[in-house]
């Protein structure tokens, strides 16, 4: 037998990091990351060898994943990756790559009073900001960020109509249905225009990842609420068109959404006609609509 790949870390390594104004120490910002951290090297005699010389303890990765986010500015999280992607390959020369992805959870400060709380905040959804680094000691990575499970709904403007019809086909056509999705939507960044970590650091410090997240995000609730949606493929289309437009420095952009159906009651056996008022959630099955858009 041989050993055809490997990659071992640390998942789900979770903190919850307070940052207080320099100017004002009662006004923070916290963040709640969940990473993951897998490590690429020479690591085979520990797989065929059970020799665990050249092994770095998971324990160890989710050490450095801490004591990092602590010693280093989390914000944004595209940053603190490109730092854990250094750190790693810098520090260990048997290390030859690294696979990490960090899960950015919700907390929104809230007015009281009609004014924003400097350090209380609530859960407004388990939607999460994301991103993920492949790097390589070469120098070479690619850098996505994203937004999933935004769950989004709304009660008209969607259509679908004009598909294919055959033996098999029971949908009927309509131009005024719920159309509902837990978006999942990733964006890939231009790694020759950003040309190293290095300088994905300063840009996280510029401030460009975060625009590019407002973007994608605002992109995404406003073409869903303003389309007259023809398809989840036409509006997730028109999404990713829009977000290239809009940044610049990113390569491609992708959707992959479930279509959460919502079916109409039928209650003319009562007599009732049901003029889209009452709805049967019916999640599963689900459509499941994926596209990635990239640049002429
Ligand atoms: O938006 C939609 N796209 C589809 O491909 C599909 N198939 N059934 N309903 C659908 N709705």
């Amino acid at each position: 037998a041989i050993l055809q790949s490997s990659t071992y870390g640390k998942d789900n390594v979770k903190f919850l990091k307070v940052k207080k104004d320099p100017l004002n120490p009662k006004v923070h910002e916290v963040m709640e990351a969940t990473v993951k951290v897998l490590l690429v090297g020479d690591f085979d005699v520990a797989y065929t060898k059970a020799d665990n010389a050249p092994i770095v303890p998971t324990d160890t990765v989710k050490n450095t994943i801490l004591v990092e986010a602590k010693k280093f500015d989390v914000f944004p999280i595209e940053g603190f990756v490109a730092h854990l992607g250094l750190h790693f390959i810098n520090k260990y020369s048997h290390v030859s790559g690294v696979d990490i992805e960090i899960f950015q959870h919700r907390w929104t400060k809230y007015p009281v009073n009609g004014k924003i709380h400097d350090h209380s905040f609530l859960k407004d959804g388990e939607e999460l900001r994301t991103a993920s680094l492949k790097y390589k000691r070469s120098g070479e990575f690619v850098l996505k960020s994203g937004i999933k499970d935004l769950t989004v709904l709304k009660s008209t403007g969607s259509m679908f109509y004009g598909f294919n019809q055959c033996d098999y086909t029971t949908l009927k056509p309509t131009t005024d249905r719920i159309l509902s999705t837990d978006v999942d939507s990733v964006w890939e960044w231009d790694s020759k225009k950003l040309g190293s970590l290095q300088n994905v650091i300063s840009q996280a410090r510029a401030g460009l990842f975060d625009s590019a997240y407002k973007s994608a995000r605002e992109t995404t609730l406003s073409l869903f609420a303003l389309e007259n949606s023809a398809s989840v493929q036409a509006t997730m289309y028109n999404m990713c068109e829009e977000i290239l437009r809009l940044v610049p420095l990113v390569s491609t952009v992708s959707y992959s959404l479930p279509n959460k159906h919502y079916f109409l009651i039928d209650l003319s056996w009562k007599g009732l006609e049901n003029d889209n008022e009452l709805f049967y959630p019916s999640p599963h099955p689900n459509g499941l609509i994926k596209c990635t858009v990239g640049r002429e």
